[in-house]
């Protein structure tokens, strides 16, 4: 009987669990047996194996994180150790591992099939959005949803107060979040590491509002780009000669990775899911899954390598648009 692995590798996404129990029941429906993997790459190390049956994944659908835990594992960087990963596959009599990461945990999956032929089938998460080569990564729509609930409410105080509030969304080198939430909770100004501008056009931007009668101000900035407390220090000093109601800054930080996942986060997931067991029973392999103009689709892994996957121009100066 053919063997598959599945693990979760990276930052946790909103969408795991629907992802991992897609794969679990696709894999039985197609008469595969299929094996956990703890905690990422470094459960493939220290052979951490778990049999999963479809009844081992009933009730999660609806739960953040992974059940099957996840890790950031220096030692995959290292070529001895991704042998002693494959031999534990090889073993335990795995034929293909399915690996749910962003484009890091890619990176080691790829390093699988080219030093060792072993393997492996890549499915996108991470709240980030950033994972070349796909439209969509499992996660991304809960972490916006949660970064725009929080806005939601800081706005109360922002516009009682009428202050200016900066909120540091989660993107350390992305700014699909921040863009997003900009776009969905219309803040003023949107701080995104791809399209970097200066500090005095937010000031301006703040100031222009106000002459049109605005009373109060949302900054939204991508980690990526410096923190919330950094910009709300600048603008503060900035904007001393004006008679505001002061700078404020809130961290959304983990809220926006972890909670119920969105029903789009659990579609996305459970088709990517299925959807990547059928390729694999197809004789697929060394591919990643994708969303691409909407339809779910696959695509050889190394795609999603070397590139950077940028929001939308246009999404960016639609922002500008409805400031005014
Ligand atoms: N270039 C690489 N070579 C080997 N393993 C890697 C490489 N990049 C990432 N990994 C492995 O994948 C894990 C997850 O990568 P990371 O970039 O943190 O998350 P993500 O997959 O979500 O982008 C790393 O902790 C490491 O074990
Ligand atoms: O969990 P950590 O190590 O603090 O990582 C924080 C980073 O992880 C993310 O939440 C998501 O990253 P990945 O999905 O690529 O692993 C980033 O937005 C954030 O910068
Ligand atoms: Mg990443």
């Amino acid at each position: 009987m053919t063997k598959i692995a599945v693990l979760t590798s990276g930052g946790d996404a909103p969408g795991l669990n629907a992802c991992i129990r897609a794969v679990v029941r696709a894999g039985h429906y197609y008469n595969l047996q299929v094996i956990g993997i703890k905690r990422g790459f470094k459960g493939l190390i220290e052979k951490e194996f778990v049999s999963l049956k479809p009844r081992d994944v009933s009730m999660i659908i609806n739960r953040g994180g992974t059940f099957l835990l996840s890790a950031r594992e220096e030692r995959f960087h290292h070529y001895e150790y991704r042998k002693v990963a494959v031999e534990n596959l090889r073993k335990e009599g795995i034929d293909a591992l399915f690996v749910i990461g962003g484009n890091g945990s890619f990176q080691g999956a790829n390093l699988l099939v080219k030093e060792f032929d072993f393997p492996v089938i890549g499915i996108p998460k991470t709240i980030d959005n950033d994972t070349y080569g796909t439209d969509y990564t499992i996660g991304f729509d809960t972490a916006v949803n949660n970064a725009v609930d929080a806005i939601d409410k800081i706005r109360d105080t922002s516009v009682s107060h009428e202050r200016v509030f900066v909120v540091e969304v989660m993107g350390r080198k992305s700014g699909f979040i921040a863009l997003a939430a900009g776009i969905a909770s219309g803040a003023d100004v949107t701080l995104i590491p791809e399209y970097p501008f200066p500090m005095h056009v937010i000031v301006d931007s703040i100031l222009q509002a106000r002459k049109r009668g605005k009373r109060f101000s949302i900054v939204v900035v991508a980690e990526g780009v410096a923190s919330g407390k950094e910009i709300a220090e600048i603008l503060s000093e900035k904007l001393k000669p004006y008679d505001f109601g002061g700078v404020r800054y809130s961290v959304l930080g983990y809220i926006q990775r972890g909670g119920t996942p969105t029903v789009y986060d659990r579609i996305i997931a459970s088709r990517f899911g299925v959807f990547a067991v059928e390729e694999y029973i197809n004789g697929k392999k060394n591919i990643m899954v994708a969303l691409e103009n909407g339809k779910v689709v696959s695509k050889p892994l190394e795609v999603s390598f070397g590139k950077v996957k940028k929001p939308d121009l246009s999404d960016f100066e639609l922002n500008n648009i409805l400031t005014l």
